[in-house]
């Protein structure tokens, strides 16, 4: 477990509030003025523009009142920028809203593992109300002044609540963890496990934001892959770790990464969880390292008793890039009724060769009537993938997936204004996703020993040439 003092900043969170302590006041983040919230809103949005330089002058007046908050922050302060904002304008957004309260509870209890403690709140609200003030020299005012004064001893009050509230249940700020294996496929993906001393709660289909031991402050979120027993699964975690080009932790976790090095992971958050108990039918699709969070899903789903007819599609680049398919290879031959299918591209054919071979495919099906669909990948394969089965006739609340990732949204984008005027969705590894497992999320059900097989779903013969059961293109 991780003490106090911690040096780090999250990748989909930031610092923000004004003073603590004054308990919160009404709807999160809305002050007592009802017109807090539309006076904040508008006030963000004449600096939108600017974004980037408000948010640098944010933290050079950070820094300078308050040097001694600078550790808490990586060393690499480049994307900390976006985050900041981005973070800042999701929850502007959101003001008043049903649901910001918890929200804000979650960051709090989430931003322990950075060090920061109740009385940074008031430094930061101070720099960020400053380095508003600013930027709209033309339209600033004691109004709007005090309407952001309001707005963030709100939002502090609810982040150092839930702060208060996890420490005093006992919740350690984060986890120390042990990497134990680490394998390297190909050259893109790195498989690794870590032990953690201390029960490590999740469950399948969430993820955990790490840190590496020579990166410190810098966090990102990983799915936890992993399928042992629920007592064994809090102990050793495994990861499933894309090199990501000009990424800084995928780099480490993938060339520099030891069994012995030192990790340290944040509380298990996600709601993309298993299809409820119950649901007749379910079909798994991954995209590349979208695998990790629907290897426990699979494996939750293969222990439940009556099990449901399940089929997975993965998808990857290449053969090669199928980094865990002896798993799934195990998988098919203890289970031959289960259905498991690879789809790739073959050398010289596009990136999404692959998706596309799966799409007619999933065109083809029409056994949607009763069935989930569990979907992880990269974002444009996500998007692409909902609205293919959407227009099948899948129901929305049919499909489970985690909220797709900012940067889907920022591509293309050339700088911080233009970001800013077109503000991407929240990432997946979204605050309002994060549900604590002990908390909010039901429990996972106990593994039963293997009975019968279910019942098998026939592949349409207009498909069966299309797809090939076990590790085979896909064509
Ligand atoms: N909960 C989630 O949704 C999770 C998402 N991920 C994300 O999955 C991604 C995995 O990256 P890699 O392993 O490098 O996968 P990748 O980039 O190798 O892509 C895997 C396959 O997906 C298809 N694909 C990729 N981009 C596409 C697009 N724009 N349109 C249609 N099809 C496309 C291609 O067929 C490709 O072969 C990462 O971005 C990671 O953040 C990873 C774990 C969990």
């Amino acid at each position: 477990m991780c003490g106090p003092g911690g040096n780090h900043m999250d990748d989909d969170s930031a610092v923000f509030g004004g003073p603590p302590g004054d308990g919160a006041e009404g709807p999160a983040g809305g002050g007592k003025d009802p017109d807090d919230a539309d006076m904040v809103r508008a006030s963000l949005e004449r600096v939108r523009r600017r974004g980037g330089h408000v948010v640098r002058y944010f933290f050079a007046h950070l820094f300078r009142h308050h040097p001694h908050l600078r550790p808490l922050f990586p060393a690499l302060m480049d994307d900390q920028y976006e985050r900041l904002f981005t973070a800042l304008v999701g929850v502007v957004e959101q003001l008043n809203r049903p649901g910001l309260a918890a929200r804000l509870e979650r960051l709090g209890r989430d931003h322990r593992k950075f060090g920061v403690v109740d009385a940074d709140y008031p430094a930061v609200g101070a720099s960020l109300v400053a380095a508003l003030r600013r930027h709209s020299p033309a339209t600033w005012d004691e109004r709007t002044e005090a309407a952001w004064r309001r707005t963030y001893r709100s939002i502090a009050a609810h982040m150092t609540a839930g702060a208060r509230r996890a420490t005093a249940a006992g919740e350690p700020a984060c986890w120390e963890a042990r990497v134990v294996s680490h394998r390297l496929y190909g050259d893109h993906t790195a498989v690794l496990r870590a032990a953690v001393p201390t029960p490590y709660p999740w469950l399948p289909g969430q993820y955990a934001t790490v840190e590496h031991q020579d990166l410190p402050g810098v966090w990102r979120p990983y799915s936890l892959a992993g399928v042992a027993a629920a007592d064994e699964r809090e102990r050793v975690l495994e990861f499933h770790v894309g090199r990501v080009p000009g990424g800084l932790l995928s780099g480490v976790l993938c060339d520099a990464t030891r069994p012995g090095h030192r990790l340290r992971l944040g509380p298990a958050s996600g709601s993309a969880l298993a299809p409820p108990p119950g649901t007749p039918g379910v079909t798994l699709i991954a995209g590349g390292t979208g695998w990790a969070p629907v290897k426990p899903v699979l494996d939750e789903l293969l222990r439940r008793r009556p099990a449901p007819r399940v089929r997975v599609d993965a998808v990857a680049r290449g053969e090669a890039h199928f980094y865990d398919g002896a798993f799934l290879d195990g998988l098919l031959r203890d289970r031959p009724w289960l259905s498991a299918y690879w789809w790739y591209q073959e050398q010289g054919e596009g990136l999404i060769r692959a998706a596309e071979r799966l799409h007619e495919h999933l065109r083809r099906r029409r056994d949607w009537a009763g069935e989930s669909v569990y979907l992880c990948g990269p974002a444009g394969f996500v998007q692409e993938t909902a609205e293919l089965l959407f227009s099948c006739g899948l129901p929305p609340g049919a499909l489970i997936r985690d909220p797709l990732p900012a940067s889907a949204a920022r591509r293309g984008h050339v700088s911080h204004a233009e970001a800013f005027l077109d503000p991407p969705p929240v990432h997946w590894i979204d605050p309002d996703a994060r549900i604590g497992p002990s908390a909010d999320a039901p429990a996972a059900p106990p593994a039963a020993p293997p009975t019968a097989p279910p019942a098998v779903a026939p592949i349409p013969a207009a498909t069966a040439a299309a797809a090939v059961r076990g590790r085979t293109r896909a064509s």
